[in-house]
């Protein structure tokens, strides 16, 4: 049986990639999808987003819905310090084996988690079960029609606090329109849209960063 895009996308990374590096295992998908195959990585141009929303982020504990290859995952990782984690949630699993290694390869496996299985039924056990008390950061890169029910049941959890920073991918390409109206009319939330382009392409997307609360966690400092 011939091989899946995703492995042929972690060949490329084990043969290519410099080991430990992640800026080297970035810079191979990117090629890789930017040459041969294109594949839903958020890419370098809405990366750089991402990289700069982490930043200021600065999590202890950051969230990812949907892991895939395990690209925006790399991404955040290399950002955070010490003694901080990612927990990343993916329910293909050849998808989060083939993350797996890619981020072993990136040498980011002690700060990144995969947590096998669907959102919807692992978010609920992120403070039990993994130990989460809150979420500093949180990244919607999986099916869009499931980013407004997962912010919601987010919240239901307690696994917001104020200044709690999401961020999601694809607002306009494919959208999520639902999660837009949610987040834009939720009084507790301040959105900035970043307009941007589909990974590896010329086609308009963006991302949208919601805050929880941002006055009431300003007005603590
Ligand atoms: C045909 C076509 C192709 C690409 C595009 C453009 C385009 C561009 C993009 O940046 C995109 O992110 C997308 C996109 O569809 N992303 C969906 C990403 C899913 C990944 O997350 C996983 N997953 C999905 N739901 C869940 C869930 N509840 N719990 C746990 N894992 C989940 C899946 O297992 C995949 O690993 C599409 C538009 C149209
Ligand atoms: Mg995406």
């Amino acid at each position: 049986m011939d091989q899946s895009k995703e492995q042929r996308i972690l060949n490329s990374v084990s043969y290519n990639a410099v080991k430990g590096d992640p800026e080297s295992v970035i810079n191979c998908i990117d090629k890789y999808c930017s040459q041969y195959e294109w594949a839903m990585n958020v890419g370098d141009e809405k990366g750089t987003i991402l990289d700069k929303v982490v930043e200021e982020a600065d999590p202890s504990v950051a969230l990812e819905l949907g892991t895939y290859c395990g690209y925006s995952a790399i991404r955040i990782a290399r950002l955070l310090k010490p003694n901080t984690r990612l927990l990343t949630i993916e329910f293909n699993p050849e998808f989060a084996s083939i993350a797996k290694e890619i981020i072993e390869i990136a040498g980011l496996s002690e700060k990144v988690t995969i947590l096998e299985g669907h959102s919807e039924d692992i978010i609920p056990q992120l403070k039990k079960k993994y130990e989460v008390e809150t979420l500093d950061f949180v990244f919607l890169d999986h099916w869009k029609e499931r980013y407004a029910p997962d912010t919601i049941l987010l919240e239901e959890c307690g696994l917001l606090r104020k200044g709690s920073i999401l961020l999601a991918d694809n607002i306009i390409y494919p959208g999520a329109p639902e999660f837009i109206k949610y987040i834009r009319s939720n009084k507790r939330f301040e959105c900035t849209s970043y307009p941007s382009h589909l990974e590896y392409m010329k086609v308009e997307d963006a991302m949208e960063k919601a805050v929880k609360d941002p006055g009431a966690a300003a007005m603590l400092f």
